[in-house]
C-alpha cells in the first residue's frame, strides 16, 4: 500500500491543521454502488446535489460536513468508448476531473468478480499524468460470505502489481447496510490536503436547481427508451421560475424544457402515440422535481430536433458540454 509522503497533505504550509477540504469522486461500472454511497455518506436521499461551484466546471453530488472537514463529492459521467465529438468531451472532462480531485475511490462490488471493465478503468487512472491518491472500495459486503469478501479484497489488493498503481487503502463496505461508511468518510477525509471548507455550511448558489432539474427530465426520458436512443437525448432548460402572484404558501414553479434529439424519427419516439410517452416523461419528471425541490411544480415540455447536435461544436457549445 501507498504511504508515500506528500507536501500537499503531509506539510502544513499554514500552520492551521484544524481543518481539512478538498474534493473527492467515485468511479466504478455500471450499479457499482456509486451513488448509493454517495447519499449514505452525505446523509440524506438526494444529497446537497448538483452544483456548479465557482472552483471548477463540475457538478457536486454532495457534500459531507464535518467538524474538522469538508469533503466535496463531486459527479462524473461514466467513461465510455467515443463514437461522438460529444463522447469524446465527456472522457476528457472525465478525465480532467480525475486530475483535480484529490482522491478517488474507485468502487468494486464485491458480490461480482472483478472484470475486465474495472481494470480498463483503473488502467485508465494509472495512465495519468498526476495521480491523486487511490482508494479501493469493496462495496455490498451484505451481499457477500466472509469468504467471497476474503477473496474480492485480495484481488483488489492484486491490481496493484498488475497495473502500476497504489492504493491508500482497501475499505469494505456497505452502503445499504451502513457497514464501514464512516470509515470510508474518515479515510477520505485523511487524504484531504489542510485549508479551510470550499462551501458554506449547508449553503449553494441557485443556479443548481436548474441543472438538477434538467437532469430528473433526462432521467425521466431515458426510463423506457431502448438502443442508442439514449446517448442522443439532452435536456435544455427554456425558462423556470417560481409564478408571480402566488400566495406565499402555495408556489408553484413554472418549468419550461425541451428534450432534444438528434432525428425527426427520434422525436416520433419521444413523443409516442398521440402523445402517450411524452406524457408519461412529464408526470415522471414533474413528480421528481417537485419531491427535490418541496414545491408543486407545472412543467411544459417539448422534445426539438438539433439536427446531429452530437457531432456538431455549435449546438455542444450551446448545450453545456
Ligand atoms: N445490497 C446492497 N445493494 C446495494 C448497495 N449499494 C448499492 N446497492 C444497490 O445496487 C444498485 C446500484 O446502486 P447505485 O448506487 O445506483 O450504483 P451506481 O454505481 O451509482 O450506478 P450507475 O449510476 O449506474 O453508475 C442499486 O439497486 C442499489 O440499491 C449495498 O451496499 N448493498
Amino acid at each position: 500500500m501507498g504511504d508515500d509522503f506528500d507536501p500537499e497533505t503531509d506539510i502544513d504550509w499554514t500552520g492551521d491543521k484544524s481543518f481539512r477540504s478538498g474534493f473527492a469522486c467515485f468511479v466504478g461500472r455500471p450499479n457499482a454502488g456509486k451513488s448509493t454511497l454517495t447519499n449514505a455518506l452525505v446523509g440524506a436521499k438526494i444529497a446537497i446535489t448538483s452544483s456548479k461551484p465557482q472552483t471548477t466546471r463540475h457538478s457536486i453530488r454532495g457534500i459531507v460536513n464535518r467538524e474538522d472537514s469538508q469533503l466535496v463529492l463531486i459527479d462524473t459521467p461514466g467513461l465510455h468508448k467515443p463514437r461522438t465529438l460529444l463522447g469524446q468531451r465527456l472522457n476528457d472532462l472525465v478525465r480532467e476531473t480525475w486530475t483535480e480531485v484529490d482522491v478517488i475511490g474507485v468502487c468494486l462490488p464485491s458480490n461480482q468478480p472483478i472484470g475486465p471493465g474495472d481494470t480498463f478503468l483503473v488502467g485508465e487512472i494509472a495512465k495519468l499524468p498526476k495521480k491523486p491518491k487511490l482508494v479501493a472500495l469493496a462495496t455490498k459486503t451484505d451481499l457477500v460470505s466472509g469468504d467471497t469478501l476474503r477473496k474480492h479484497l485480495v484481488e483488489i489488493q492484486q491490481l496493484e502489481e498488475k497495473l502500476g498503481i497504489s492504493w491508500e487503502t482497501i475499505i469494505p463496505c456497505s452502503a445499504v447496510a451502513g457497514e464501514q461508511v464512516d470509515v470510508v468518510a474518515d479515510e477520505l477525509v485523511k487524504l484531504l490536503p489542510y485549508g479551510p471548507a470550499f462551501y458554506p455550511d449547508g449553503e449553494l448558489t441557485d443556479e443548481p436547481d436548474e441543472t438538477l432539474v434538467k437532469e430528473l427530465i433526462r432521467e425521466a426520458a431515458l426510463e423506457g427508451v431502448r438502443d442508442e436512443l439514449p446517448h442522443s437525448i439532452t435536456v435544455e432548460i427554456d425558462e423556470m421560475g417560481l409564478r408571480e402572484g402566488r400566495p406565499e404558501d402555495k408556489p408553484l414553479l413554472d418549468v419550461f424544457a425541451s428534450m432534444i434529439v438528434e432525428r425527426d424519427s427520434q422525436k416520433g419516439i419521444m413523443i409516442g402515440h398521440k402523445g402517450e410517452h411524452l406524457r408519461e416523461v412529464g408526470t415522471r419528471a414533474r413528480h421528481q422535481i417537485s419531491a427535490l425541490l418541496g414545491t408543486p411544480v407545472h412543467l411544459d415540455l417539448k422534445v426539438k430536433v438539433l439536427k446531429d447536435w452530437q457531432r456538431d461544436p455549435k449546438y455542444l457549445n450551446r448545450l453545456g458540454f
